[in-house]
C-alpha cells in the first residue's frame, strides 16, 4: 500500500496556519503560499504546499460534511485542522483503494494482501485521527481538542465512502468531487454525462509539474522526469520535485509549460523572418515557444505587450532568455485603449504576419492545477469573460497584416469563451469581412491527457469587402 507519510509537526502546523488564513481572506493560493511560514525544510514546505492544495482541491466535500457534522461553524483555526484531517482521510481511502486495484482485487480483502492492505488502511485511519486530536489539543483549547475528536471519527465514514454511481446527479457529483453545483450542471449540459465525469475526476487528480525543456543537450535533465508521449521537448516530473527543477527554470533550461499550449503557437504557422505580436503575452510562456520553435533561423521580431502589473517582471526575464537574432520588445500598455500608440512610441510596426491574443478566461480547462479558480468563479463571470474577449479580439484585429494570421485563444473549455467569441467576431463588420476562419481546435483534458484550451486561427484577407 502507498504510504501516507505524515506531515512533520512542522509542515503540518504550517498548513493549519496557511489555511486558517485562506479560510480567513479567501486570497489566491499563488499569493498565499508566497507566505509559507520560514524556517520550514524544502521538504517540509514541499509537503506542506502539497496539503494546502489537497484541502483546497477538495474543500466542498470536506466543507459539506463538517456543515453536517456541527451545529455552529468553530473558529478558522480549528475549522482548518478539521479540513486538513478530513482532507488526509481522503487521501488515505484514494491510496488504499488504488493500491487495492495494483493487486488486480478490487474487493480488497479476499487475499492476503488484501487483508494486509485493509489493515494498513485501519493503520492509517487511527493515525489521522490521533493526529489531529493531539495537533488540536496543542493549537486550540481543550473544547475544541475535544470538538475534533468528537467530529474527526464521524468523519471517517463519510471521507472514505466509494465514489456516486455513474448516473449520478448534479447534487452528488458536485459534492463528492467539491465543484460549485452550478459548475456541474452547466458542464452536464455542455460535455453530457460521461465527459463532466471524466473531468471532474481529472480535475481532483494531483497534477504532475509539467515543463518544456528548452536546449539540445538533454544531459542535465532531472533524473525522475519523464517524457511526455506525443509532445516533444515535454517532460512531466511528480509535484514534491520542485527543487530539482528550479535551478533549470533559473538558468533558462526549462520552462513550466502544459503540452495543450503548443496547440495556439502551432496555429500560428510561423515562418522564418515573420513578425510576430504576443498580445496578453505574461508571464510570457507562449512567446518563448514561439521563439523556440519557429524555423531557423528564427523570427525577425517578437513583440510582447500586456498591462502594466507584477507580471511584466516575469514576463521581461523570460523574454531575456530567447536566444537568437531575433529582436524582442517588451511593451506595456492596455491593448484596449493605448497599444497603438504604445508600439509607435517604441518605433515598433503597427502591422505583423502573425498576432496572438491568449486572452483572460474563466480557467475552466486549468481547474486541475488552479485549484481554487472553481471557488472563485461565479456563473455571470461567463458573460463578462465573453464581453472582454470580443473587445480584446477586435482590438487585436486591428495589428494583422493583410494575409496575415490571428490567432485567438484561451485555457477555458466553455463554448461562450471560445466558438461564441470567434462567431460574434465573424459575425460583426469589421471581423466577417476582413477575416476567414482558417482552423479551430480544441483540447478537453479528459481526452488529451492535457491542460484544456481552445484555439482559433483567423486570416486576413487581402482585401476587405
Ligand atoms: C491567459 S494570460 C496570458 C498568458 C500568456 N500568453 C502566456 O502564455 O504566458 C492573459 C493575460 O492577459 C492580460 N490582459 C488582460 N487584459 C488586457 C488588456 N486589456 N491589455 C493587455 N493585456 C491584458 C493579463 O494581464 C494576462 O497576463
Amino acid at each position: 500500500m502507498r504510504n501516507i507519510t505524515h506531515l512533520k509537526k512542522g509542515a503540518w502546523e504550517s498548513a493549519v496556519h496557511l489555511l486558517t488564513r485562506w479560510l480567513e481572506q479567501r486570497e489566491r493560493v499563488d499569493t498565499l503560499l508566497v507566505a509559507s511560514p520560514a524556517g520550514l525544510t524544502s521538504v517540509e514546505r514541499a509537503r506542506c504546499q502539497y496539503s494546502v492544495y489537497g484541502v483546497i482541491r477538495h474543500f466542498g466535500r470536506v466543507q459539506a460534511a463538517l456543515d453536517e457534522l456541527i451545529a455552529h461553524s468553530p473558529r478558522f483555526p480549528t475549522r482548518a485542522i478539521l479540513l486538513l484531517a478530513g482532507y488526509e482521510l481522503i487521501e488515505a481511502a484514494a491510496a488504499a483503494s488504488a493500491s487495492a486495484q495494483e493487486m488486480g482485487d478490487l474487493q480488497g480483502r479476499e487475499t492476503v494482501q488484501g487483508r494486509e492492505t485493509a489493515a494498513d488502511f485501519t493503520g492509517q485511519v487511527a493515525k489521522i485521527v490521533h493526529h489531529a486530536v493531539e495537533q488540536a489539543k496543542r493549537l486550540t483549547s481543550p473544547a475544541e481538542a475535544r470538538l475534533v475528536n468528537a467530529v474527526v471519527r464521524k468523519l471517517v465514514p463519510l471521507m472514505t465512502a466509494p465514489p456516486p454511481p455513474k448516473l449520478a446527479g448534479p447534487e452528488l457529483l458536485a459534492r463528492y468531487f467539491s465543484h460549485p453545483e452550478w459548475l456541474v450542471r452547466r458542464w452536464l449540459f455542455q460535455f453530457g454525462a460521461e465527459s463532466t465525469r471524466r473531468l471532474l475526476e481529472w480535475n481532483q487528480s494531483t497534477a504532475k509539474l509539467s515543463f518544456r525543456w528548452r536546449i539540445q543537450n538533454t544531459d542535465s535533465l532531472p533524473e525522475s522526469s519523464t517524457p511526455i508521449s506525443g509532445a516533444a521537448g515535454f517532460y512531466e516530473i511528480e509535484s514534491g520535485h520542485w527543487a530539482e527543477l528550479e535551478p533549470l527554470l533559473k538558468s533558462g533550461a526549462a520552462y513550466v509549460q502544459d503540452p495543450s499550449t503548443r496547440l495556439a503557437v502551432e496555429a500560428l504557422e510561423l515562418a522564418a523572418g515573420e513578425r510576430f505580436l504576443d498580445l496578453c503575452a505574461a508571464p510570457g510562456g507562449k512567446s518563448l515557444l514561439a521563439a523556440d520553435t519557429a524555423p531557423k533561423p528564427g523570427l525577425a521580431r517578437v513583440v510582447a505587450l500586456d498591462l502594466p502589473s507584477p507580471r511584466i517582471a516575469f514576463l521581461k526575464e523570460n523574454l531575456a532568455t530567447i536566444q537568437g537574432e531575433t529582436q524582442v520588445a517588451l511593451v506595456q500598455a492596455d491593448l484596449l485603449t493605448e497599444a497603438r500608440a504604445a508600439l509607435r512610441e517604441h518605433g515598433l510596426p503597427l502591422d505583423y504576419d502573425a498576432v496572438l491574443l491568449d486572452a483572460p478566461c474563466s480557467n475552466t480547462g486549468v481547474m486541475r492545477r488552479r485549484i481554487d479558480a472553481k471557488w472563485r468563479l461565479q456563473e455571470r463571470d461567463f458573460r463578462k469573460h465573453a464581453q472582454q474577449q470580443l473587445s480584446l479580439l477586435h482590438a487585436a484585429a486591428r495589428f494583422v497584416a493583410p494575409g496575415g494570421r490571428l490567432v485567438y485563444s484561451t485555457c477555458s473549455i466553455d463554448a461562450q469563451e471560445n466558438e461564441e467569441v470567434v462567431r460574434d467576431f465573424m459575425q460583426s463588420r469589421a471581423g466577417g469581412s476582413a477575416f476567414i476562419l482558417e482552423h479551430s481546435a480544441m483540447s478537453f483534458p479528459w481526452e488529451s491527457g492535457h491542460d484544456g484550451a481552445g484555439v482559433y486561427r483567423l486570416r486576413k484577407r487581402l482585401t476587405s469587402y
